[in-house]
């Protein structure tokens, strides 16, 4: 049995907060640099490592941070979750999105079904239409067939798939797997559904409805969107759409698919993307043997995080130098910062995987806890960042973790020469760059020009964006964020503080309003 106490009640926690501060100018200066950057650093799946020489670590400080791991019983409360316990207590409900792509453990049933099987059987599924799509066995009206697929979702039933569409886009493209354009329609903005709507050719499209729940106000809306546009064009929207929804859901037993596919309340909806919301659209735009790959690569790092030792385990790490930066080190906030454009929509999807589950104060027995928890996180691919907010990151008076990840190679090997040196390395120049310009900083008299230094970073380095890179960096963060989860004693996989908003939006359009609401119904005409 495992035992969920606060952070602040373990005695491990009090002593990692008495070891001395690692000064990161000095660690990280000439050749104590050097070497830290050859020590610190831990293979993760799929060719990646895990370099942390530019985060305020050390002997000692790892050595505590040994002891938190074993004293929160991580690998256990992560074997726990695995083998089936019902880890999510404020919905009671089993945390299962890792089942989507192997099995760690035990074989896991509930409600009667063995959940691996059932995930599998989503996939063949999904694998069966998908092929049939392909192939032009299933096909449009006229018998021609579908080139484009619409997703219609919001948060996790669209920035999850979507991040890893455009990361997988020009690769499918060159690697021969490229099968259909994928859209995707997530805001209730009717800007959004037009724009799309505008830009493909509907008697061609499949639209994908994805709703874990069925009830999503937008996603529904967006539906409606969708079905008018193909009764305005004199088609049957039954013959072009399927939907991705829970089996207990409302859109589970309606006429009005081609076909349903299903996840269930074990997936959290930020955690669905390896689940049949990432597997529909990805097998119909890439053909399923890449969306499979993809699940390996996800399967292989969470091997890896099941490992015990803290130091062999990515996630494991990288969950706890953030605790220690968030509540040691009282940092507030961390940037993710890709050095790739295939990963532009990485960050968004961070966002609310992250600040989604771990953005909580009470912990999971409904207390108040009196630690911070979740950090706000942002994020923009590099270079880009660069010639915008890292003036803050370099100068501003809050220092902000960093998480860099950067890949060897690009996806199209379509690279110039110029001033002596590729893109690419022009890319990687800038990202080896920044770690050393934010660990070190530069003195300077004017104190304008100063740059303090002490502002630490990870980098996670590999080879190039592949189904299987995507599905490892996907899988890390996934972990990582529920690891903080444990050491934090929260649960990281409801979602209650999105409801109120909901609740009051609806009051709202039904004009049940008074005072500060009402002035601002006025105010927007609504
Ligand atoms: O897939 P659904 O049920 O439409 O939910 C969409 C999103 O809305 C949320 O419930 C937040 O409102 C997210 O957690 C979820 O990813």
């Amino acid at each position: 049995m495992v035992a969920w106490k606060n952070l602040d009640t373990l005695t491990s926690f009090e002593d990692l907060a008495k070891t001395e501060r690692v000064n990161l100018i000095e660690a990280m200066t000439g050749e104590n640099g050097a070497e830290r950057v050859k020590k610190y650093s831990v293979p993760m799946a799929e060719g990646f490592v895990y370099n942390y020489a530019a985060k305020q670590v050390d002997e000692e400080v790892l050595t505590a941070m040994e002891k938190l791991a074993e004293e929160a019983q991580l690998a256990e409360k992560f074997e726990a979750l695995y083998n089936g316990e019902v880890v999510n207590t404020g919905e009671k409900r089993l945390v299962l999105h890792q089942l989507t792509r192997g099995q760690l453990g035990d074989p896991v049933v509930a409600d009667g079904v063995d959940k691996r099987k059932f995930y599998v059987e989503q996939q063949n599924r999904i694998a069966e239409f998908a092929n049939k799509v392909h192939a032009g066995e299933i096909v449009n009206a006229d018998g021609e067939k579908f080139t484009t697929v619409v997703q219609i979702g919001i948060g996790g039933s669209d920035l999850g798939p979507r991040a890893i569409y455009l990361a997988l886009e020009n690769w499918a493209k060159k690697n021969g797997a490229f099968k259909m354009e994928a859209k995707f329609i997530s805001n209730v903005d009717p800007d959004d559904a037009s724009a799309v709507l505008n830009s493909i050719d509907v008697a061609h499209s499949l639209f994908v409805l994805v709703s874990k729940s069925g009830t999503t106000l937008e996603t529904l809306t967006n539906e409606s969107f969708v079905k008018d546009a193909l009764k305005n064009a004199g088609l049957d929207a039954s013959k072009h759409m399927i939907a991705v929804t829970s089996e207990t859901s409302p859109l589970a037993k309606s006429d009005d698919y081609l076909a349903a596919f299903f996840m269930d309340d074990y997936i959290g909806g930020r955690y669905s993307s390896s689940s049949a919301v990432g597997g529909a659209v990805l097998s119909l735009a890439f053909g399923p043997e890449v969306f499979a790959q993809f699940l390996e690569g996800a399967a292989e790092e969470d091997k890896l995080s099941a490992k015990k030792n803290l130091r062999e385990n990515p996630e494991m790490l990288d969950a706890m130098i953030g605790v220690y930066e968030r509540n040691v080190l009282g940092y507030p906030c961390t940037a993710v910062l890709p050095y790739s454009q295939a990963l532009s929509r990485f960050p968004a999807h961070l966002q609310q995987l992250d600040m989604e589950s771990n953005g909580k104060c009470v912990n999971r027995f409904g207390e108040r806890v009196s630690y911070p928890t979740g950090p706000i996180i942002f994020g923009e691919p590099g270079t880009n960042g660069q010639h915008s907010f890292y003036q803050l990151l370099h100068q501003g008076t809050d220092i902000v973790p960093l998480q860099f990840v950067g890949f060897k190679n690009s996806q199209l090997k379509n690279d110039v020469v110029i001033q002596g040196s590729t893109s690419q390395q022009k890319l990687c120049a800038n990202v080896a760059a920044q770690i050393v310009a934010f660990a070190c900083g530069k003195s300077d008299e004017n104190r304008n020009k100063n740059f303090e230094g002490a502002r630490p970073s990870s980098i996670i380095i590999g080879d190039e964006v592949t189904p299987r890179t995507i599905g490892a960096l996907l899988a890390h963060f996934e972990n990582k964020i529920m690891f903080q989860g444990f050491l934090w004693n929260i649960n990281s996989f409801d979602q209650e503080g999105v409801q109120l908003g909901k609740v009051l939006a609806k009051r709202v359009l039904a004009h049940e309003t008074d005072g500060a609401l009402k002035e601002f119904s006025d105010l927007l005409n609504i």
